[in-house]
């Protein structure tokens, strides 16, 4: 349903106040062709009326002609910055970027984010930008999450269908989402809340068991069948089922790219306001469906780039796959149970 811009304003101001955005600020509000127009000018108005000082960058698109689907996170890291000095030496000497474009997974965010600047993505359908908008409580259960994933050696994943998973962790950085990014240097996506990290190199091992309901994105779709996948030493050797896994195996194989096969982010949702069940209620253009990645107690998985965590890994191929009624430990001490989070500090 729709928004008013004056709601949208509001919950700009809301976000970009956590945000710590101050006046005389620097702010570069990143756009393309399929920004989402009323959120755009929404933002505008709110980071005028917030004191900061706007420069609108307007890349050209790209990947149309060689994304197989319209889903910005389906096809990831090679964007117009790349070789676009005027607008990335913009956005280095911002103070904020809002990146309306989606430039996860590219090198050059991570570019943008070493000079300090601060980077918020914001590129879900408006209601949903509302409905998920973020507080303080949401910062409150992904950083408490946070420090644990931090301190953890091994993470350990089971579930009733036949998931049984493990990894080592601490090689690389936690992923803490909670819609506004209030760090310099930092990044976050509004709307968001879970938390994650990447595998120590070569450390995954065991099967993870998509489950009749699981979500599979960007196909935006819940599976109607399991899939058995097979993960050795990092990489994803098997998948294997009826339809449902000949469709992902064809799917990523036309990447032509090994990469795609490597396994990525692993994490817990912490959205109190996001649902599985959305997924099943919108168009699948619509938008990025962060309702599936984010709900509360959900595993989220993934595969392929790993640039965000500051690997070498910049596949376009990003399948992220939000799994229920899974039980997720760290070093043995369960952070999910059977889709349920146990720690009081996540409450
Ligand atoms: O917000 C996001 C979206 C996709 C992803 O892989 C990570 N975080």
């Amino acid at each position: 349903m729709a928004i008013s811009d004056l709601a949208l304003i509001e919950a700009w101001k809301d976000v970009l106040t956590l945000s710590k955005l101050t006046p005389g600020e620097q702010v570069s509000l990143l756009v393309s062709d399929d920004s989402n127009p009323q959120l755009v000018s929404t933002a505008r108005t709110a980071v005028g009326q917030l004191g900061g000082v706007l420069t609108i960058l307007q890349l050209p698109p790209l990947n149309g002609d060689v994304a197989l689907s319209r889903d910005k996170s389906g096809y990831v890291g090679h964007t117009a910055l790349k070789g676009n000095r005027p607008a990335l030496e913009a956005m280095k000497h911002s103070d904020l970027v809002i990146d309306t474009m989606m430039l996860l997974f590219s090198p050059e965010q991570e570019e943008i984010l070493k000079t300090g600047a601060r980077m918020l993505l914001a590129c879900e359908p408006p209601e949903v930008m509302l409905r998920m908008k973020p507080t303080l409580d949401d910062a409150r259960r992904a950083t408490n999450a946070a420090n644990r994933l931090a301190k953890a050696k091994t993470l350990t994943v089971t579930s009733k269908a036949g998931t049984d998973f493990r990894c080592a962790i601490g090689q690389y950085p936690v992923l803490k989402q909670q819609g506004f990014v209030d760090k310099p240097g930092g990044w976050d996506h509004w709307p968001s809340c879970f938390v994650a990290t990447w595998p120590d190199e070569g450390s995954c091992e065991g099967v993870i068991v998509i489950d009749t309901g699981d979500i599979l994105l960007p196909f935006k779709r819940y599976a109607r069948e399991p899939i058995h996948i097979s993960i050795e030493g990092g990489w994803i050797r098997k998948i294997e089922g009826g339809f449902e896994a000949e469709y992902l195996r064809s799917y990523m194989d036309s990447f032509n790219d090994p990469d795609a096969y490597a396994m990525a982010h692993v994490g817990w949702g912490l959205h109190k306001k996001a649902h599985w069940t959305t997924l099943g209620l919108y168009d699948r253009e619509a938008g990025l469906s962060m309702d599936a990645r984010s709900f509360y107690g959900n595993f989220l998985w993934s595969s392929g780039p790993n640039t965000e965590a500051g690997g070498t890994r910049d596949t376009p191929c990003h399948m992220d796959i939000p799994l229920r009624g899974h039980s997720l430990s760290l070093d043995g001490e369960p952070m999910t149970l059977d889709g349920k989070v146990i720690p009081e500090d996540q409450n």
